[in-house]
């Protein structure tokens, strides 16, 4: 809808043919943006090949744990000189690769050809034409250029970078820090707690952010901040409302059934907690929602144990 709206001719691609039916003619996604029109020069197809024929940008956007399969089978009908965007906000479990990371292995291109669309995005609201902004990451600005002026509307404001660690990151640490905050919210704990996850949270994904060499300004940012504060209080946003049933009691399998669409964050700590790890950081909120939604460890006891941690400098 972003591109269309920019001017920019697209085409959809869905695996279900059923889907791609509906968008085609009825111009709306009844599955995931029911009631809303899609602008009518947006066409969708079935076919791989078809929707990547000629295109400038490929901007994919399907849950991160299913990426390398996908982009495997689409690879071969890729343009050779397509810029390949990712709008997914997780870290790849087993590798604890980035999204970028893992298009760049598989696709066999150069970072200078992937860039990564992040920020306070709530799909159901971008769908709505509600204001937003949010930043184009490229390591070729040229590049990043390109993708802001194919996506700047009236609603849609698109700022660029060049630190593609940071914007990711920012995008995949924000859902867990959601989850956090959402179990926080289902128990009651109130909005210090709230406002200390996400000022905490923030501090741990600046932490390792580092580490990995980004710039701790990505996180002062939409990338970081602004991501994390929209998660963290909307109630569009599925990880946190996964963590608020979490929080009410719920166990990770009647959360998971009540859950439609992915909240990446349920997947995405457990290889965000893989890569500070690898990068020796320290990440106690992570962990902490690594133990409550993997190994089942009750919310008030894990409460407890985050809040007795020995007594720290708050920079460290
Ligand atoms: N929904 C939102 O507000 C935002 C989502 N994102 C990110 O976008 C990415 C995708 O999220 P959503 O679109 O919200 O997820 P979703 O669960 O609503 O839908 C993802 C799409 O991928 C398809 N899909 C699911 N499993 C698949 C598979 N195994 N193979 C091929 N296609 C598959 C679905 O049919 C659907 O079309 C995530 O990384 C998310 O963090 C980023 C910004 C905002
Ligand atoms: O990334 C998002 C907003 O920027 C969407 O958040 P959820 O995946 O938690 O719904």
């Amino acid at each position: 809808m972003v591109l269309a709206d920019a001017g920019c001719e697209v085409t959809l691609h869905h695996r279900r043919p059923a889907l791609v039916e509906a968008i085609n003619t009825t111009h709306t996604n009844p599955d995931y943006l029911p009631g809303i029109e899609l602008p009518h020069a947006v066409r969708a197809t079935a076919d791989p090949a078809e929707a990547a024929r000629d295109a400038d940008f490929v901007i994919l956007t399907i849950p991160s744990q299913t990426v390398r399969a996908n982009l495997t089978m689409w690879a071969p009908v890729l343009p050779s000189d397509a810029v390949l965007v990712s709008l997914m906000k997780g870290v790849e479990l087993g590798t604890a690769k980035r999204m970028s990371e893992v298009i760049e292995e598989v696709a066999k291109v150069g970072p200078d050809r992937v860039a990564v669309v992040t920020g306070p995005n709530l799909a159901k609201e971008i769908a709505s034409r509600q204001p937003a902004a949010s930043v184009v990451a490229c390591r070729d600005e040229a590049v990043a250029q390109r993708l802001q002026a194919a996506c700047h509307t009236a609603y849609f404001r698109p700022y660029t970078n060049t630190d593609v660690v940071g914007c990711e990151l920012g995008g995949a640490v924000k859902n867990v820090i959601g989850l956090a905050v959402g179990i926080a919210d289902g128990m009651g704990l109130g909005d210090n707690a709230k406002a200390s996850l996400i000022t905490r949270g923030l501090a741990e994904t600046t932490r390792l952010g580092l580490a990995m060499g980004a710039d701790a300004h990505t996180f002062a940012g939409l990338a970081g901040l602004g991501d994390l504060v929209a998660t963290c209080s909307s109630p569009l946003s599925r990880n946190h409302t996964f963590g608020i049933n979490l929080g009410r009691g719920m166990t990770l399998e009647q959360t998971l059934a009540v859950t439609k669409q992915t909240a990446e964050g349920v997947k995405s700590c457990e290889s965000v907690l893989d890569l500070a790890r690898r990068h020796g950081v320290e990440v106690p909120i992570t962990e902490t929602v690594v133990s409550i939604v993997h190994d089942g460890k009750p919310p008030l006891v894990a409460l407890k144990e985050l809040m007795s941690r020995s007594a720290k400098a708050e920079r460290r």
